[in-house]
């Protein structure tokens, strides 16, 4: 049954920003796809073509609409839907530059991820079943939803630099019970902040986490803490973090600026590389931290190798814009034992068959691999499935809040239900053991 026709619109995410959505038919029905936008963006991700010009302050998607439907369609019609591999190939070629420059990392997404849910319903099989045999049928199991309940950096309004805080439910024994300590503490999160800082202390962010005016990141610690215990949760939520690091790296002064958002910076939160792994090590000796995320500049492979050294045997470090899901940037990271674990986010590198293949070279090395959403999102619900698919273990999608960041974990709610996979949160710390989770 091969693709018929290949249809794109510009929609909107999140933030209010123009976005493709994809829609590829075959004689199975009409599938559809829609491609998320960051906002802390790695140097090295893949080209989100945008029109430039005055309309949508230059965030408008046409060029890229209009290369999927005059260019990719074409190019694809006639093909067989589940043959990912070949799909995916055949936009590379017609792009034909290391960066998907020509016809934008956000056209190829689109279509890639619109034909794998073709594939599946080819195939008869739900879609994380088809990335799961698509990946060479790993080992798949419910993972951990790691709740970014406290927004900082540039998705938030507020002086904190560090950029998310998240809960790590993983004393639950189902994904839904894991949704249930998340939410339960989200929202006595939100009753200990308009207590301590006042009602509009409780607006959020882009990712629905609670935008505070902390002073600085171990206050946002300390607030997560009490909400785990003043919702009943303690011992059994671990927390981490994702300090987003590039956003305050200043080059020229070789430091890290922790009140880079500051009215007033005070010079002492200006700190060298050594004096951020102490920072960091002095978090994971006292708070119950399971996971740091780009604690280190997209260029400081250094810092982060010298923090996993110190660390890495009992905090997963999770290199994002270090690496931008790209095989290159993680052979660099294993070159150099940077980190042990790999963000894995579509729409860095564009297409489903080369994140597959990021995530086989991280799973190859017995790193983790964390499924991540963007802060401009749709409704799209695609990371849900190639989580569980990929049984990665474990994904960030947000607060428990927000339609753009529920529909993942409600997609999620219901595979578990469907495909009754364990819960494989009693193996999130290394060494990362998912085959002796006994997963499917
Ligand atoms: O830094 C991140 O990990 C992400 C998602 O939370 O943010 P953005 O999409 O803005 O890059
Ligand atoms: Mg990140």
């Amino acid at each position: 049954m091969p693709i018929e026709k290949i249809h794109a619109r510009q929609i909107f995410d999140s933030r209010g920003n123009p976005t493709v959505e994809v829609e590829v038919t075959t004689e199975k029905g009409i599938f559809r796809a829609a491609v998320p936008s960051g906002a802390s963006t790695g140097e090295n991700e893949a080209c989100e073509l945008r029109d430039g010009g005055s309309d949508y302050m230059g965030k408008g998607v046409k060029k890229a609409v209009s290369n999927v439907t005059s260019k990719i369609g074409p190019a694809l019609v006639g093909k067989d839907p589940a043959d990912q591999q070949t799909i995916d190939k055949v936009m590379l070629d017609l792009d034909g530059t290391e960066n998907k420059t020509n016809l934008g990392a956000n056209a190829i997404l689109g279509v890639s991820m619109a034909c794998c849910r073709a594939g599946a319903a080819q195939k008869g099989i739900s879609l994380y079943r088809h990335i799961n045999e698509l990946a060479g049928k790993p080992p798949m199991c419910m993972p951990v939803p790691c709740f970014n309940v406290i927004n900082g950096g540039v998705h938030a309004g507020n002086y904190l630099a560090f950029q998310e805080f998240f809960l790590i439910p993983l004393g639950a024994t189902t994904f839904a019970e894991a949704m249930k300590l998340g939410s339960e503490t989200y929202h006595n999160l939100k009753s200990i902040i308009k207590k301590k800082y006042g009602l509009d202390s409780t607006a959020v962010g882009d990712e629905g986490g609670f935008a505070p005016a902390v002073n600085d990141a171990e206050e946002g610690l300390k607030l997560l803490l009490e909400a785990i215990d003043q919702a009943g949760h303690t011992g059994k939520i671990l927390i981490g973090s994702d300090p987003a690091s590039s956003e305050f790296w200043k080059g020229e002064e070789q430091k890290y600026d922790l009140d880079f958002k500051c009215k007033a910076p005070r010079p002492e939160q200006k700190k060298s590389r050594e004096e951020m792994v102490a920072l960091y090590k002095h978090f994971c000796d006292t708070y119950p931290i399971a996971l740091l995320e780009d604690p280190f500049a997209e260029e400081d492979f250094e810092g982060h190798a010298q923090l996993t050294a110190i660390v890495g045997d009992k905090v997963e470090i999770v290199g994002d814009d270090l690496y931008c899901t790209n095989t290159k940037r993680v052979q660099m990271g294993l070159d150099k034992k940077a980190t042990n674990a790999m963000l894995l986010k579509v729409n860095q590198i564009g297409s489903v068959t080369e994140s597959i293949a990021a995530w086989k070279l991280c799973k190859d090395n017995k790193w983790g691999v964390f499924v991540s959403h963007r802060s401009g999102e749709t409704e799209d619900t695609f990371i849900a499935d190639l989580t569980v698919g990929l049984g990665t273990g474990h994904l960030k999608t947000g607060a428990p809040c927000r339609s753009e960041r529920l529909s993942k974990y409600n997609q999620l709610l219901r595979i578990e239900e469907e495909s009754g996979l364990k819960f494989c949160g009693k193996h999130f710390r290394q060494p990362w053991t998912l085959e002796s989770s006994g997963g499917y």
